[in-house]
């Protein structure tokens, strides 16, 4: 199965020649109409050849919970991404750890997110917000993906690292090669240019640690907070170990809200009737961003190796297996999730969704990046009357990351 061979037909081809890893499915978003089959017909799928290597996948939403809820049975180690790790540049992150190391880890740096301190920052993402926001060429027609969804996540991230602000967009572009490799996601990045990029990220952190070592801070910054607990004070000797997590912090705090900032301003014009239910009444505001975060679902899957023989929805997998749970299509299936296709900004029950995962990897950043979201509509609600998309957005190639490159709009005053 060679992905350089053109998509069958989504609604005729046999299950057994469509790959389903294949990038351009999400690049050309017509990956609906393969994954709404596999859901009827073949829910828990086996597929022998990939440029992946073999593979299932888990496509209704309640198996996917009932995977990533059973961390025993489903290891997240040794990579949480279709491709396997690459030899090279072995990274490790707690996201693709099982207890007892995952729970360790992930404690030394959740308290960066944790409610007292969101509702700290929440000021300084508002007055960040409002300058860009201020800053948009009124009436002319410009990239929403770079000068809003970008500019937004990139200078969160600065704050989460306390990193020289100037200097914010190499976060970006750290973020984007780690996860734009051919063998990661099928996405474009060039081998050499990827491993540098990551050597420059894992250098620029070393210093950054070693310049904060023994001054006293009080705070809450991501390397300060793995530097004080005792389970991850010395991780920065263990280079393919810091790498990892600050690598892990990086894209889940970059890649994922920045394409929901994105996908939100889409879904709307394609929904105008949904457009006027928020103008006319802005109490929506949350409950929309989890619909749009569930629309989005930015991150199209994760995956996991079976730790033994087991069944899953009367399938036999077999200990060692990959095992990829398609959150997007699960966030699509009609059993779990009532006109799912169908985006509304006042559902009941809108935080029923899987696109910030399920157990004990779900999402750490996801009241973080409700929150940023929030506050984004909030603010471009006082100043514009419409975001106008102008034309068809460029999307990512990229079977994990469910995104865009490009979303040319205009805005409207109030
Ligand atoms: C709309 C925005 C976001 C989405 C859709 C999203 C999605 C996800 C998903 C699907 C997982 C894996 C869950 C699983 O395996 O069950 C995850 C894990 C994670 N996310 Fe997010 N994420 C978002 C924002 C953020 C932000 C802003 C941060 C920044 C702190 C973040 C940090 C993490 C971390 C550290 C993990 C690993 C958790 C663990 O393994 O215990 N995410 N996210």
């Amino acid at each position: 199965m060679s992905q350089s061979a053109a998509q069958p037909d989504p609604l005729s081809a046999a299950l057994q020649d469509i790959d389903f890893s294949d990038p351009r499915m999400f690049q050309r978003n017509n990956w609906h109409g393969y994954f709404a089959r596999l859901r009827d017909e073949s829910p828990v799928h086996y597929q022998a050849e990939s440029p992946f290597g073999p593979f299932w996948s888990v496509t209704r939403f309640a198996d996917i919970v009932a995977v990533d809820s059973n961390f025993e049975d489903f290891s997240s180690e040794p990579t949480i991404v279709i491709g396997d790790l690459d030899d090279d540049m072995p990274l490790e992150q707690f996201i693709a750890m099982d207890p007892p190391k995952h729970d360790v880890q992930r404690k030394a740096v959740q308290s960066a997110v944790a409610p007292q301190n969101l509702a700290q920052m929440e000021a300084l993402i508002r007055s960040r917000v409002a300058d860009i926001l201020d800053q948009l060429p009124m009436g002319e027609t410009f990239d929403w993906v770079e000068k809003v969804s970008i500019n937004l996540t990139t200078q969160m991230l600065a704050t989460l690292f306390d990193f020289p602000f100037e200097e914010r967009s190499k976060l970006t572009y750290w973020s984007d090669m780690a996860t734009a490799a051919p063998e990661v996601s099928g996405g474009e990045a060039d081998p050499e240019e990827r491993q540098a990029a990551l050597m420059d990220c894992l250098a620029t952190f070393t210093r950054l640690w070693h310049e904060r070592k023994g001054t006293e801070r009080s705070s809450l910054d991501l390397i300060s907070l793995l530097q004080k607990d005792p389970n991850t004070e010395d991780i920065v000797d263990k280079p393919m170990e810091y790498l990892g997590n600050l690598i892990l912090l990086i894209v889940g705090g970059n890649d994922t809200t920045r394409n929901s900032a994105t996908g939100g301003v889409l879904a709307l014009n394609q929904n105008p009737g949904e457009y006027d239910k928020l103008r006319a009444d802005q109490s929506l505001i949350p409950s929309m961003v989890s619909e749009i975060i569930r629309w989005q679902t930015p991150l199209a899957h994760m995956r996991r190796r079976a730790a033994r023989d087991l069944e899953l929805n009367g399938q036999q997998i077999k200990e060692g297996d990959k095992v990829v749970m398609w959150y997007m299509s699960g966030n699509r299936d009609e059993r779990s999730i009532d006109n799912p296709n169908d985006f509304i900004i006042d559902r009941n029950n809108p935080r029923h969704h899987i696109a910030f995962g399920f157990g004990i990897h779900r999402c750490m950043g996801n009241r973080l990046a409700e929150m940023q979201l929030r506050i984004l509509w909030e603010e471009i609600m006082q100043r514009f009357s419409h975001v106008e998309v102008i034309e068809e957005p460029r999307r990512v190639l990229s079977n994990f990351v469910n995104g865009y490159e490009e979303l040319k709009v205009r805005v409207h005053p109030v």
